[in-house]
Formats: structure tokens, sequence, C-alpha cells
């Protein structure tokens, strides 16, 4: 198998168990170049538990996590653990994160639309800017693999999308991989092209149109979970430059 062809990332048969609890059972995925595959499941289903043994941050208890040599990975954190009272700039978090080439960190913020926020205090930011900030954070290393836990999370429904659309556009310009945690499902849903439904184990998983369509995922998020998700889907596939809630146009990031 040529270097190419090769997965970037592969689980194969993992389970862990910590404090005598099952947390993860039996799972199985791999994630290829270029692919956009995120993990949705119920709050304490193990997403983020996931994400921390497919990055190598917890040991599996049994299992296997094989990444492709040398990969480079962006990792985005679900939140930034700051106090409030520390008056750390967007311009000097950015500087600190790239070392010795701080002539990166203007194109990083042009390229996730937060020029804007450069000269301001962290703590300032709203909750979609500090998003693209870490975002920013995240591509400082070009990785191959863009690893982002919850990367909407405290946004509103507008800046959700915008911020879905913003990471496609990223990994359709870089070619980068991106595993995405999410526990919406809606947005989500027409922002990849694959999906694991995790809860302890993978319920299901496949292309968003095949998993909602799967009986274990109407059995874990109900049927009403389905209808709204379609049209999030059929309006992403339609209506590019539009708000799936409003129809508004939106801007280009
Ligand atoms: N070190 C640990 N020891 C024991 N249990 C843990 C440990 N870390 C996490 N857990 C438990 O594992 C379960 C899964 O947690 P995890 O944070 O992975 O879920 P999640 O799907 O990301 O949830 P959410 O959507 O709420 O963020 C939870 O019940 C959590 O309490």
């Amino acid at each position: 198998m040529s270097q190419t062809e090769q997965p970037l990332l592969e689980v194969s048969a993992v389970d862990l168990v910590l404090n005598k609890r099952l947390l993860l059972e039996k799972i199985d995925f791999k994630i290829a170049p270029g692919e956009i595959l995120t993990i949705i499941g119920p709050n304490g289903a193990g997403k983020t538990t996931l994400l921390r043994v497919a990055l190598g941050l917890q040991r599996p208890t049994t299992g296997r996590v094989s990444q492709r040599q040398g990969l480079t990975i962006g990792y985005m954190p679900q939140r930034l653990q700051l106090d409030p009272t520390f008056p750390l700039t967007v311009k000097r978090f950015l500087f600190l994160a790239c070392k010795n080439d701080r002539s990166k960190v203007l194109p990083l913020l042009e390229e996730v639309g937060a020029t804007h926020v450069f000269e301001s205090a962290l703590k300032n930011l709203s909750g979609g800017e500090m998003q693209r900030v870490l975002l920013a954070r995240a591509l400082i290393r070009d990785p191959e693999l863009l690893v982002l836990d919850e990367p909407v999370q405290g946004v509103d429904v507008h800046g959700q999308i915008e911020l879905y659309q913003l990471i496609s556009k990223v990994r359709d310009r870089r070619g980068c991989a991106v595993l995405m945690v999410s526990h919406d499902l809606h947005l989500v849903m027409a922002a990849t092209d694959h999906v694991l439904c995790l809860n302890r184990h993978i319920c299901c998983s496949g292309t968003p149109e095949s998993v909602t369509n799967d009986p274990a995922f109407l059995e874990l998020f109900g049927p009403s979970a389905v209808k709204d998700i379609a049209i999030y889907v059929h309006d992403q596939n339609h209506h590019h430059d539009e708000c799936a809630t409003c129809s508004r146009r939106l801007g280009n990031d």
C-alpha cells in the first residue's frame, strides 16, 4: 500500500476500562487523508475519551492505535482553561505557540476570519472568535490531521454554521483530514464525510445519510432528530451560501 493510500490513523479493537468502568468497547475506525470524520453521541458516550485514546494521550486496555509515521496533528481542545484576570492577547497567545515563525500568525488569522482580534485580549473574545483563534493555533504546524473537540461549543446557531463551513473550507484548501467530536446532531451532519455514532461502543457508522437511516441511530437519538437532520443535510447540499435556519445569505469567511 502506498503512503497516500494508508490511513493516517487506525484504531483497532480498542477497549478501555478505567476505575473498573468499561468506557470504550470494541472500537474500530480509521481516518483517511483528507477525510472529515465526526464522532457523535450523547453526553458521557466516551467521545472525548476516544479522542484521547486516538491521540495517544490515554492507553487502551486492549487493542491498538496506529498513526502513520511522522504524522503531524493539530489539536483544538474543548475549551481553553484561562484565568479571566490574565491579560493575554491573541497576538501573544499565537506568537507563543509558533515559537520561531511569527510571520505565520497573521495569514492564519486571515484564513480563519479573525484578523480583527489580533490585538484583543483573549478574555474579551466572543465564543465564535475564541473558537477561530483556537483553530488558527491548531493550524500552526500545518497538520495532516486536525483534531477538534466540540469546535462549535459556546457559539450561537448562525456562528455554528459558519464555523462548520470554515472547517470544510480549511480541509478543502489544505487537504488535511479532520477528526471531530460533536454532540450537536443537526449542523455537523452537513459538514462531514463519515460519522461514527458512539455510545461507549460504535452503534453505527457511515455517511451521514446512511447513519441517520440506521435503526441504532434512531434508537439512540429518536425519530425527531432524523427529521431535523434531513433538513440540514438537504440545505447544505443545495444552498451552500445560505443559512440553514433562516435562508439568509452568509458572508464568505
Ligand atoms: N479517568 C476517568 N476515570 C473514570 N471515568 C472516567 C474518566 N474519564 C472519563 N470518565 C467517564 O467516562 C465517561 C465518558 O466521558 P467522556 O468525557 O469521554 O464523554 P463525552 O461523550 O465526551 O461526553 P460530553 O458529550 O458530555 O462531553 C463519563 O461517564 C466520564 O465520567
